[in-house]
């Protein structure tokens, strides 16, 4: 939670502790916002400058067996496990959700995730279509989703030949997937065409910014106005 705002409850309180002098506040919760679309389109790029240019937004990192790629750093881009471990960690149920996603497993870690939401910081998640759903019947009411859709095939292949991070056989095995995946774009929110990478940014930026006002997410909104309407 974060305070938003606050009104006075009673008369000569002081300003800087409203908690303390019987202000109402009103707090937020955190949301969850979901980024999701086929491999290549531009997730992880969106997600760095979302959350360089917002120090309320924090990145859910993920659990993956798959390798690490280079320049990839273990406990920032993801957690490197083995498929025991992943095992493991799936039977002391530590994942809010987990999936298999091109021949690999994901998931994302439980507790950091309401650790921040519980802070009132809101989190950022780059999963696939499968991870989405799960969140979604599990926390629907916190869940803002995105789905990031590249302007053509051709520049989808351009950009995961251009990111030099995978080899060819799996650039085909991504790019073999992506119809698949593109036809989970009804099931979000929000469907964006990252065409022009900045622009993107701030679409998304503007999303976070009135999701974050919805009534629901404000916490003691009822208290606020009663007091309003009460002449404080
Ligand atoms: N709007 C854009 N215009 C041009 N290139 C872009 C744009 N957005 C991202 N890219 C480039 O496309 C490549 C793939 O982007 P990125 O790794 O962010 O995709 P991703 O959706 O996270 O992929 P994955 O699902 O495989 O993790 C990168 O080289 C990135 O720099
Ligand atoms: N369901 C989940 N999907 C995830 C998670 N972390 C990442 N992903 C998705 O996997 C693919 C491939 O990612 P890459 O880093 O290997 O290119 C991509 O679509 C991600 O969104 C997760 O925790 N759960």
């Amino acid at each position: 939670m974060s305070a938003t705002t606050s009104n006075k409850k009673k008369s000569g309180a002081s300003a800087s502790d409203p908690a303390a002098s019987g202000f109402v506040e009103i707090r937020r919760r955190g949301l969850m916002l979901v980024l999701s679309s086929p491999s290549g389109a531009g997730k992880t790029s969106i997600s760095r400058a979302l959350l360089a240019r917002d120090p309320l937004l924090e990145m859910s990192v993920s659990a993956t067996t798959r390798p690490k790629r280079p320049g990839e750093v273990p406990g920032i881009d993801y957690l490197f496990v083995d498929a025991e471990e992943f095992n493991l960690m799936v039977n002391r149920e530590e994942f809010l959700e987990y999936a298999k996603v091109f021949g690999n497993y994901y998931g994302t870690p439980r507790a950091p995730v309401e650790a921040a939401l519980g802070a009132g910081r809101d989190v950022l998640f780059d999963i696939d279509w499968q991870g989405t759903q799960q969140l979604d019947a599990r926390v629907p009411k916190d869940l803002v989703t995105v789905f990031i859709l590249p302007p053509s095939t051709r520049e989808l292949e351009r950009r995961l030949h251009t990111r030099a991070q995978d080899s060819a056989e799996e650039v085909a095995k991504r790019m073999a997937k992506a119809a698949d995946e593109l036809s989970h774009w009804p099931e979000y929110h929000y469907v964006l065409v990252n065409h022009e990478l900045e622009q993107t940014i701030q679409q998304i930026q503007a999303i976070l910014q009135a999701e974050r006002l919805r009534r629901e997410r404000q916490v003691g909104l009822h208290e606020f106005v009663k007091a309003l309407r009460e002449g404080q």
